[in-house]
């Protein structure tokens, strides 16, 4: 193992909290097979740090840890599950800025907004802290004689979490929280790219007192560790956050083991403009909504559609706030974007614009000769966008911009749902039947109207068609965790004594 890179131990207040093994049954783990792999800083491609990669009979050995584990855990009544928990947001919280450093050395976004993700996925610890006591059964009118019927809610067993490099912290917290309050266990496999968080989460998690097998964090080729996760009897819930593409693999691994799945895949995020907008109110929040985390986002507008009558004006626009944004490393000052998170994500980028102006559309800006490093990939903006173009048809997650103008609301309700995403839609405009009509008629399973912000422990997050299963967050996120035993009690005699 490599030591702490000199730039993290400068900048970290608890060194502690920069981990290069995996996390397994309480214990700081060492892949047996002594396979290990760099973790690169994005904006700069030095490596910060190695991780194992586990063997299948460690992988195994988790399951034994979680399995053996769970006894004890979903034994202890809901309000101490809820004390660790909130220890455990405490404990996040406290250490907010080194969290901040370590997200934004692995994941390349700007310190303000690693921030930002720290308090989000925070958030969520202490909802389920709470959400986990009120996971309520019912009573069910009886039509058998003299019997009483009712369920409870009991926790579905050990729980595997795929996630993300995206948003390497809170995608971790919204579904491992959950699962913990419901009373499971958790193996958790973060990307290869942004596992540091997941460790820091870890070491967090012991401070705050969470048994050991409780919280696992392992480490791996991905499709090895999928593999064995999915395959797994003893797994009962997969929780998996990434694309749709992986999604689907997940499925077809889990047939055989019957798990439940909670999937939360890629979008393809339509913006309506109305044609009652202030175009700059209108491109000052599309900007918004398209460019956070470099557009690295399952939430990021991947296609702007603007009424015909402000087309012109929106796009000047956002032309002149898009040329305002900054590129950079998140690490120094105040920069909006950061890098992509690797090369490769910079050549998908190019080719989906190469795509784009190859069938016509137009580059009003995006000059890559500013980029200020290999991964970057500055702002672009392209209007003409027509569905025939990968820009239009695949989630880009990267700062490219397309916008398409339309005449009629119809057409703009059918040009958003042509695609075979389904996670979030925006619409802009104050007309209240033009919101009504387009709210109810966009195939996505959030609407955010007016605003570009929509997320939040207390809602109900996640996606239609094949943009995912289930949902995570709001009232009904833990029970991805819970299974309902239903019960008659027979023979109790009658309440009036025969
Ligand atoms: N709906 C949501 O809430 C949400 C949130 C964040 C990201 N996303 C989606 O995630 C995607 C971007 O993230 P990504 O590039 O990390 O996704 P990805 O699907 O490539 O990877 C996600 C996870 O799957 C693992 N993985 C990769 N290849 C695998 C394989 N062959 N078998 C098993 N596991 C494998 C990765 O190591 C990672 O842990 C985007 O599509 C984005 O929309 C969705
Ligand atoms: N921004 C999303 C993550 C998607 O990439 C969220 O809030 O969950």
């Amino acid at each position: 193992m490599t030591t702490l890179s000199t730039t993290l131990a400068k900048r970290l207040e608890d060194p502690r909290l920069f981990r290069q093994y995996a996390y397994v049954n309480g214990k700081w783990t060492h892949g047996e097979g002594g396979r290990e792999e760099a973790v690169y800083d994005p904006a700069t491609n030095e490596a910060i740090g190695h991780i194992p990669l586990l063997e299948a009979e460690q992988i195994t050995a988790a399951v034994d840890a979680a399995e053996a584990a769970f006894v004890h855990w979903r034994a202890l009544r809901a309000d101490e599950r809820c004390e660790r928990l909130l220890a455990w947001y405490d404990l996040i919280q406290a250490n907010r800025e080194d969290l901040a450093t370590i997200m934004t050395l692995e994941q390349g976004k700007p310190l303000p907004d690693a921030r930002g993700e720290v308090e989000y996925g925070a958030s969520f610890v202490r909802w389920f802290a709470e959400e986990g006591k009120r996971t309520y059964g019912e009573t069910i009118p009886s039509h058998i004689p003299n019997a009483s019927l009712g369920t409870i809610k009991e926790p579905v067993g050990i729980a595997a979490m795929i996630t993300p490099w995206n948003f390497p912290l809170a995608m971790i917290t919204r579904k491992a929280a959950a699962a913990l309050a419901a009373g499971c266990p958790v193996i958790v496999k973060p990307a290869n790219e942004t596992p540091f968080s997941a460790l820091a989460l870890a070491e967090l998690a012991e401070r705050a007192g969470i048994p050991e097998g409780i919280f696992n964090v392992v480490l791996g080729e991905p499709a090895e560790v999928s593999k064995i996760l999915c395959s797994e009897p003893r797994i009962r819930a997969l929780s998996f956050t990434g694309s749709t593409r992986v999604g689907r693999l997940l499925i077809e691994q889990s047939a055989n083991t019957v798990k439940r799945l909670s999937l939360e895949l890629g979008g393809n995020a339509p913006f309506i403009v109305g044609p009652d907008m202030d175009p700059k109110e209108a491109a000052y929040a599309a900007v918004a909504a398209k460019f956070q985390t470099a557009g690295q986002d399952c939430l990021a507008a991947n296609r702007i559609l603007v009424h015909e009558s402000i087309h012109d004006e929106f796009v000047a626009q956002f032309t002149e706030r898009m040329a305002a944004l900054t590129v950079g490393n998140g690490l120094h000052g105040e920069v909006d974007l950061g890098p992509l998170i690797h090369r490769q994500a910079v050549e998908k980028a190019a080719a989906i614009v190469d795509d784009a102006i190859s069938q016509g559309a137009t580059m009003i800006a995006g000059d890559q000769s500013q980029a200020p490093g290999d991964n970057f990939f500055m702002p672009v903006l392209l209007t003409g966008v027509t569905p025939q173009m990968k820009v239009w048809r695949e989630e880009n997650f990267a700062p490219v911009a397309g916008i398409t103008a339309y005449s009629s609301d119809d057409e703009v309700i059918e040009m958003a749902n042509d695609t075979e995403y389904g996670l979030a839609a925006y619409i802009y405009t104050h007309d209240i039947r033009r919101i009504w009509k387009l709210m109810r008629a966009l195939e996505y399973g959030m609407v955010s109207v007016n605003s570009v912000k929509m997320t939040g422990p207390p809602v109900p997050f996640g996606g239609v068609k094949q943009s995912g299963l289930g949902r995570e967050g709001g009232a009904t996120g833990i029970d991805e965790y819970l299974e309902t035993k239903y019960y008659c009690l027979g023979a109790l005699g009658s309440v009036s004594g025969s």
